[in-house]
């Protein structure tokens, strides 16, 4: 590890996207959430951050690089993460005083993301995964998963939830300090492997309101809002969980749906409101609901975060149904399709109008499924 007295820890980490959404806090400092959320981790194959952790005595000041460019690692969230794991690993030395004071070095975090940053793609998720599992690494701390969601909700909430790999929830807890607010698996990938994803961007450029303040601003003026976090999310975890561990496509997907457009109804309701949807957004969510009445069951689900970006689930047995008819309609010559052994077919008749909409909209396409938890590797970058 010791390289010219440079230690060094690197880590891939991955993306998530929920089906009980995350929207609201109730403490800002702490990154408290208003209301438990559920989500499904993507495959570090397709879509990650990677990030490298090192310290040494020759480093003068903590800093931070993302995709090359110097970011403010000086943010009350990031100071959090970095304090929090420091303090364990302060105790790790004290207990071992032969173990190398990593504590007391300065640490330089590079890190990359393959996919777009602040775009609704949940980029803050694996950035903050990442980080602190890159650093609980190098600090060798033998602190489980559910405490390190503990130190990465501070970061990014979401980020609490790219600790496990599979299908996760976050519990929002009810003590002040936060010390309940805590991420755990729900089922692992292996449990229900053929959980695919499909991601139609329709805009891979940043978002205009970014997470952390539309929710705030929802929070302090949507009067549904309070009646989502009391009455509709409680009973939604219930039957999520129960969905997933029975495998049930169908009540998955219709819970998906209903509360993919729950948030965007409180987006909606905000004042002023937000509209992360874009009419490419909406164009997809009409060829969803075409092919589930084509097929007569559920075949697929859509999801937006916050932005315009589809993201649609849907199992491995009815790829070409729903990825063919989604090639067909966005064309097989945009970036993403190659080498996924997806065949381009017609989609239900009566799209013409929406489909002519998610052809010009969709740029890319990434072809995706749910996937394991942050993975340690030997490729450093820096
Ligand atoms: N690899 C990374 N390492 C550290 N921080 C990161 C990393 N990637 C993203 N971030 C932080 O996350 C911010 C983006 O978070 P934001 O919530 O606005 O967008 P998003 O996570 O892509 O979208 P959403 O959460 O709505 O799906 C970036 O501006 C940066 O501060
Ligand atoms: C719409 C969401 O993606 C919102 C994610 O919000 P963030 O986790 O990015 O917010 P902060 O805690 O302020 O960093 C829903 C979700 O992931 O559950």
């Amino acid at each position: 590890m010791a390289d010219e007295e440079v230690y060094r820890a690197s880590t891939y980490a991955p993306v998530n996207i929920a089906v009980v959404k995350y929207w609201g806090k109730r403490d800002t400092t702490l990154n408290l959430p208003t209301n438990s959320s559920l989500s499904v981790t993507l495959s570090q194959d397709d879509l990650r951050t990677h990030t490298t952790a090192s310290c040494s005595p020759t480093f003068t000041a903590d800093s931070l690089t993302l995709n090359g460019n110097p970011q403010d690692i000086t943010t009350p969230r990031t100071q959090a993460c970095l304090r929090e794991l420091r303090a364990l690993r302060h105790a790790l030395e004290t207990s071992n005083p032969s173990l190398p004071k990593l504590s007391t070095m300065s640490l330089r975090l590079t890190s990359a993301n393959n996919f777009p940053t602040a775009a609704g793609l949940a980029s803050s998720a694996a950035g903050f995964a990442a980080l602190v599992r890159a650093i609980a690494d190098l600090y060798a701390l033998p602190t489980p998963p559910e405490d390190l969601s503990r130190i990465a909700r501070q970061g990014s909430g979401s980020a609490c939830r790219s600790l496990f790999g599979g299908y996760v929830a976050w519990n929002t807890g009810t003590s002040p300090d936060g010390s309940d607010s805590l991420a755990h698996l729900i089922a692992p990938a292996s449990h229900w492997p053929d959980m695919r994803a499909l991601l139609l961007i329709t805009n891979p450029s940043q978002k205009a309101i970014s997470s952390t303040a539309g929710m705030q601003q929802t929070v302090a003026t949507s009067p549904l809002f309070p009646h989502r976090a009391a009455e509709i999310v409680p009973p939604r975890m219930r039957a999520m969980e129960k969905a997933i561990l029975s495998r049930d496509f169908d009540s998955f997907a219709t819970l998906t749906m209903k509360e993919s457009n729950n948030f965007h109804a409180c987006c909606a309701d905000t004042h002023p409101p937000i509209f992360y949807m874009n009419d490419t957004s909406r164009a997809c969510i009409r060829v969803c609901e075409a092919l589930n009445v084509a097929a007569g069951r559920a075949v697929c689900a859509y999801t937006f975060d916050a932005g315009p970006n589809c993201v649609v689930y849907y199992l491995q047995a009815d790829e070409q149904v729903v990825a063919g008819s989604f090639k067909g309609l966005v064309g097989e010559g945009k970036e993403g399709w190659e080498g996924k052994g997806v065949e381009a077919r017609a989609a239900p008749q009566g799209l013409e109008t929406v489909g002519e909409m998610v052809r010009q909209g969709v740029g890319r396409v990434i072809l995706t499924g749910v996937g394991d938890g942050p993975r340690r590797t030997e490729q450093h970058l820096c």
